[in-house]
């Protein structure tokens, strides 16, 4: 059981949570950009002297003004839906700068991959390859890479791990060499790198390393039969810490340098594409306490959030650790349960809090900015919340809450 920490009026970004929460309502998502900021700038002074190219992971958090933020970054961006390019579409994102990944791509996915001229494909599987080839010609051929499967397991969350006999994604190590073949005899295909992510939440250097290993291995082999592959991309995967004063799980300056150890020489340019390392500890979710009560031994601090906001905690036994950003008193601890308002157990971790908690009070859930908004739903048509952008004490809406008008909008009636 963890103690949280407690204030009775806190700030995010420099704006008071009670003055957010009056503003925008809450739940409320807020992305702190001076942390975005903080956490581009670590991992790409981090890359940058390795010769390492950065690439955000879209799906960890998406919207038209984090694109038009990103886009001022040295960073690509990786996308695997028409939505997510329409999106950074949106917020001007180039797509030059953009690289599209999918283990299903539509027929409209991949006739976006051409038009929009995407910098690459990363094509999954044998279908794709065949699907990609017949809507492109030798005139004017499109940049691929292929997602290979390793075959390296990470240790983490069996959902999302990606690396491994047993998972869907990519070529296997033995049926890559085929691929070349086929893409050899596609003049309207060039095949410019190989890609390898193997999971998510990752807290160790050596998956990573033997993930590489093995992609410069396949690397030498495609070169040698003629391909012009110059990049290879190492995936994301970067594990984040729980609670603000957690250790990191990953040094990130470790890493890098392994990485370029192993493909020094090589004449190979290396990248990641980490998502939730860029962005998880800039975002933060606000709720308001709704009732306090005690059901047998148990004492329940109930949110207007919960599992459509953030599945995370049910799906993945993750946890986000609780701050009390605004109460009427501070009463000493004891232990509670964090719960949701959805229509079933969606418990969000045990921990310790103020006794005093009461219905009105504000807590702010850290290091949600990965995959919580991108994976919020909209259960029990609750709809999902605004997102704010704060920094220096300023704050701008970049989403509105949904309204039941807008979880409507869909019906045909
Ligand atoms: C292909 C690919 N790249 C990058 C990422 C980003 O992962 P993370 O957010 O863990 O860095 C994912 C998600 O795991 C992914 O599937
Ligand atoms: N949704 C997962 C991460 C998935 C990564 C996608 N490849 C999470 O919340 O941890």
């Amino acid at each position: 059981m963890t103690t949280t920490s407690f204030a009775v009026d806190a700030a995010l970004g420099g704006v008071p949570a009670r003055e957010l929460a009056a503003t925008y309502g809450t739940p409320l998502f807020v992305i702190d950009l001076d942390v975005f900021d903080l956490e581009v700038d670590r991992v790409v002074r981090s890359c940058a002297p390795h010769g390492i190219t950065v690439g955000y992971a879209a799906k960890a958090f998406l919207c038209a003004a984090l694109a038009e933020h990103l886009a001022a970054t040295p960073l690509r961006l990786d996308v695997c839906s028409l939505g997510e390019l329409v999106t950074a579409e949106r917020g001007g994102f180039p797509a030059e700068r953009m690289y599209f990944h999918g283990c299903g791509k539509t027929a409209e996915e991949l006739q976006a991959i051409v038009d929009r001229r995407v910098a690459f494909d990363v094509i999954d599987n044998d279908e794709e390859l065949a699907r990609l080839a017949a809507i492109t010609s030798p005139a004017d051929p499109v940049d691929v890479m292929l997602r290979i499967n390793t075959g390296i397991e990470a240790h983490t969350h069996a959902f999302i791990r990606t690396g491994g006999e047993n998972t869907k994604f990519g070529f296997a190590l033995a049926a890559a060499p085929a691929a070349f073949a086929r893409i050899a005899a596609l003049p309207q295909l060039r095949l410019i790198g190989l890609h390898g992510h193997i999971g998510s939440q990752i807290a160790e250097t050596a998956p990573f390393v033997a993930n590489l290993d093995e992609l410069l291995g396949l690397a030498r082999i495609a070169r040698a039969s003629g391909h012009p592959v110059a990049e290879i991309i190492c995936g994301g995967g970067i594990g984040v810490e729980e609670g603000p004063d957690d250790p990191r799980p990953v040094d990130i300056d470790e890493l890098t340098a392994a990485l370029e150890g192993r493909a020094r020489g090589t004449g190979l340019r290396l990248a990641v594409e980490p998502g939730r390392a860029v962005i998880a500890r800039a975002g933060s979710s606000l709720y308001r306490v709704m009732a306090v009560k005690t059901q047998g031994r148990r004492r329940f601090v109930i949110v207007d959030g919960g599992m459509a906001d953030n599945p995370r905690p049910l799906l993945y036994g993750a946890r986000h650790l609780p701050e009390v950003v605004a109460a009427r008193a501070a009463g000493p601890d004891e232990p509670a349960t964090l719960a949701g308002r959805s229509c079933e157990n969606d418990e969000m971790g045990d921990y310790v809090l103020p006794r005093d908690l009461a219905a009105g009070d504000l807590i702010a859930l850290r290091i949600t900015g990965a995959y919580t908004y991108s994976m919020a739903s909209n259960y029990n048509r609750f709809g999902r919340p605004a997102v704010v952008f704060v920094r220096d004490g300023h704050h701008r809406r970049v989403i509105r809450a949904e309204t039941a008008d807008d979880v409507m909008r869909l019906d045909v009636v």
